[in-house]
């Protein structure tokens, strides 16, 4: 007990010192006692014996045998002295004394014999503690490693997960889940847990008791930065310079923090700051990074669809039913925060009894983004749409009537046609919705295309939005399980570039003969035609050699459409002339213009249109136009060898096709075709004028497109204004014969075309382009 008692609170590695000084101390403490019972005892014989008896055991006490013979010989010589006292007693007390002595002797031997056992044992049993010990302390080491380990290995995990989603084009999915808002801070959250990609929510017994669990690629819980949302969508973002289509969307309940995620919140810091900002931020850095090797042109778009009528909201002068699109070149981040302030201004804002800053329309930025290698001449094109939906909660919640009640029912529409969308390609279906709505229209390319897919599906935590909450993690469950198929990148090689140049001239000499005789049999003023194609021609007088891989690409190709003349000066433009609806949506670009200081616009020529999309070509005039609603004029500046642009419009009500060098259509892609002049519009105008819009723009097929390359099929939907209707069918066709304006991804929704399995247009080997900005 006593042992015990000093042990208890000792450390192990004490203990072995401990025990050994105790037993030293226990055996000098009976060695002490020893003594003094041989004093004691040596004094009780001297007064007993005579003198001779007086002799003490001098010798040392040792166990020895020699020991004990000596004191037997010894007790036998005082054998005689003994008989001589007469006191028995004393004689027999003598002899148990000495018998006690030896056998306490023989008891010290034994226990020596014990210590010296017991201290090699406690050695031996500390060496052995310390190799345990330090084999302990290397164990440990060692989980610890495999814990950091299994942490990478997860990590790795997941991104090897996301590249085989790549792989496979599966739209990837992230949740997020928004905080509180400050006065609701006391609720409880329907979100019971959050791990890696799983997220589960708790639900009471009337919405059917327990919980139901979701899995996506990753889900952000209420505490998650900005920050951190951004880094685990960069690389995909980042695929944008390597010549990917990406699309970034958000989806959820009016309030979820859709806007917050993309944009960030109303007072706006570089720490809150969203999605938006910082990928445009992560593009310059990056092609900063990379200007020893590629060159690299942004430009943004930044439109909004509100009841169904896409508006564009880069303008400064707050008309935001103006028909064109503007694209933005930016070069810097801070061009983006301007353009992107702006845009945030224009958006329709409007309250409802869920979130007084409820938009209710969807926004889409997109971001044009063209590299090329400096060292092949090979061109990338990248586009990326980021889109904010608007809430998709049910119009009874939202408790509204009259103008309201439209927006929310408008929003269900296209967020249903994009439910629709999303089961149609889930289930390979041959025929995908996308026309439904102008929300799937502008989401095409992302959702049946192979670009890179990523939605951010937001959730509230308040146990009131349950049922959204749920109806929305279904959904994203259901988008989370659609395979668009691998993403590639959009790439113009050397080689590419010269066959096509190659082609191009061929078609152009035919196109040429072709637009002679018309010319001719239409007796067509030549006059105007070769004014404008000198001008043209002037302006861009570059040969395929060496212009081929500038900037502006393949663009360059669809946009001189009509300029006969010029063409025979540059076979990129000859391509253009005699392009079929395959060659058309192969050649397409993706790039949008970019505006030459020798460019001028006639901004005069704009009129508002009926709400649908058609391309437009901007054949290079000499008026020098101002452009309004151009903030950054001065990349006009820095452009000075671009060449003429190609670009496409949005016109409210198509009823006339424009010619503006400051818009591109985002919808459209790379997918155009073009425009010659405003004078031979009015043409087209006339000739179309029996088709019906939705037939001419999403129901494009073959037959129509012939028209379309003719000159004529241009105004399917455009009516022509009667000032101006003057011209022909057959002289529009005749001066353009390839001039008809793209329909752009309206060509490549599925109609006309054979489809793929899931849905998706054939793609052939250059046929890639004729979604945004495939080649
Ligand atoms: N992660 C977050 N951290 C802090 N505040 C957030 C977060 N997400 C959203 N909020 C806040 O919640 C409110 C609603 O968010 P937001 O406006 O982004 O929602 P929304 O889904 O875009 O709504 P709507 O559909 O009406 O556009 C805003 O005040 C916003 O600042």
């Amino acid at each position: 007990m006593l042992v015990h008692t000093i042990l208890i609170d000792k450390k192990p590695e004490e203990v072995p010192l401990l025990v050994e000084s105790l037993l030293g101390k226990v055996v000098e403490e009976f060695e002490h006692r020893l003594a003094s019972q041989y004093e004691v005892m040596k004094t009780t014989s001297t007064d007993i014996t005579a003198s001779n008896f007086n002799k003490p055991l001098s010798e040392p006490i040792s166990g020895d045998k020699k020991m004990e013979e000596k004191n037997i010989k010894m007790m036998k010589k005082d054998d005689s002295f003994l008989k001589s006292i007469t006191n028995d007693e004393l004689k027999d007390q003598s002899l148990k004394l000495q018998m006690i002595l030896n056998k306490q002797q023989r008891d010290i031997q034994v226990l020596k014999h014990t210590i010296d056992a017991t201290t090699a044992d406690m050695q031996h049993m500390q060496t052995k503690f310390h190799e345990e010990f330090n084999n302990l302390g290397m164990n440990i080491h060692g989980l610890a490693h495999a814990a950091s380990g299994y942490h990478r290995v997860l990590e790795e995990n997941r991104k090897l997960y996301n590249q085989v989603q790549d792989l496979k084009g599966s739209i990837r999915v992230y949740c997020r889940v928004r905080p509180f808002l400050s006065e609701r801070s006391s609720y409880v959250s329907t979100v019971e847990h959050i791990e890696d990609g799983n997220i589960t929510i708790g639900t009471p017994s009337k919405y059917g008791k327990g919980c139901k669990s979701f899995t996506f690629n990753k889900v952000f819980g209420q505490s998650v930065t900005q920050a951190e949302v951004f880094s685990d969508m960069q690389p995909l973002i980042r695929s944008v310079l390597d010549g990917y289509n990406v699309c970034i969307f958000a989806y959820g309940q009016t309030g979820s923090g859709k806007t917050y995620t993309m944009v960030g919140p109303k007072h706006l810091t570089e720490e809150n700051q969203g999605v938006n900002y910082r990928a445009l931020g992560d593009l310059f850095v990056l092609a900063e990074r990379r200007k020893d090797t590629f060159r690299y042109d942004v430009a943004v778009q930044m439109i909004e669809i509100y009841n169904e009528q896409v508006r564009d909201l880069l303008v400064i002068d707050g008309s935001l039913n103006v028909p064109d699109a503007s694209l933005m070149p930016v070069s810097s981040t801070s061009d983006v925060i301007d353009l992107m302030n702006l845009g945030q201004r224009n958006r329709a804002v409007g309250a409802t009894a869920l979130n007084d800053r409820s938009s209710r329309s969807h926004s889409c930025l997109t971001v044009h983004v063209q590299g090329k290698d400096l060292t092949s001449g090979t061109i990338l094109r990248g586009c990326m749409h980021l889109v904010d939906l608007a809430g998709s909660e049910r119009v009874n919640k939202s408790e509204v009537t009259g103008d309201r009640l439209k927006e929310a029912q408008h929003i269900n529409k296209s967020l249903s046609a994009l439910g629709d969308v999303i089961a149609s390609l889930s289930q390979k279906n041959t025929h995908v919705p996308y026309r439904n709505s102008k929300l799937t229209q502008l989401l095409q390319d992302s959702l049946g295309g192979q670009a890179k897919t990523l939605m951010f599906v937001h959730i509230s935590p308040e146990l009131d939005a349950l049922a959204e909450t749920i109806s929305t993690l279904k959904f994203a469950d259901r988008v989370a399980t659609v395979e668009l198929g691998a993403a590639q990148v959009n790439k113009d090689t050397a080689d590419v570039k010269q066959l096509k140049e190659q082609i191009a001239s061929l078609k152009a000499a035919l196109a040429r003969k072709e637009g002679e005789t018309e010319q001719s049999r239409h007796s067509i003023s030549d006059t105007d035609c070769s004014e404008k194609y000198i001008t043209s021609s002037d302006l861009f007088p570059f040969t395929p050699n060496h212009r081929v891989g500038d900037m502006l690409g393949a663009r360059q190709l669809m946009g001189d459409a009509g300029n006969i003349d010029a063409r025979a000066n540059s076979m990129l433009r000859q391509e253009k002339q005699s392009f079929s609806l395959d060659e058309l949506l192969t050649n397409s670009p993706p790039w949008p213009p970019v505006i030459s200081p020798t460019q001028n616009f006639r901004d005069d020529e704009k009129e508002s249109g009926s709400g649908e999309w058609v391309d437009k070509v901007m054949v290079n005039k000499q008026d020098n136009i101002n452009r309004v609603g151009i903030p950054l004029g001065c990349w006009e500046a820095k452009n000075e060898n671009s060449p003429d642009v190609f670009y496409q419009k949005y016109l409210q009500n198509s009823s006339k096709i424009y010619q503006e060098q400051s818009s591109y259509n985002m919808f459209m892609g790379g997918n155009r075709f073009n425009m010659a002049n405003i004078s031979d519009i009015d043409d087209l105008d006339v000739s179309t004028s029996h088709l019906s819009e939705p037939d001419f723009l999403w129901q494009f097929d073959q037959s129509k497109l012939s028209c379309i390359t003719n000159g004529i099929g241009i105004g399917s939907k455009t009516k022509k204004p009667p000032s101006k209707s003057t011209s022909t069918p057959e002289r529009s066709k005749t001066a353009y014969p390839m001039s008809g304006p793209s329909p752009s991804r309206k060509l490549g929704n599925g109609v006309g075309q054979p489809l793929h399995r899931n849905g998706r247009q054939p793609v052939p080997a250059e046929g890639k382009r004729k979604i945004g900005s495939r080649k």
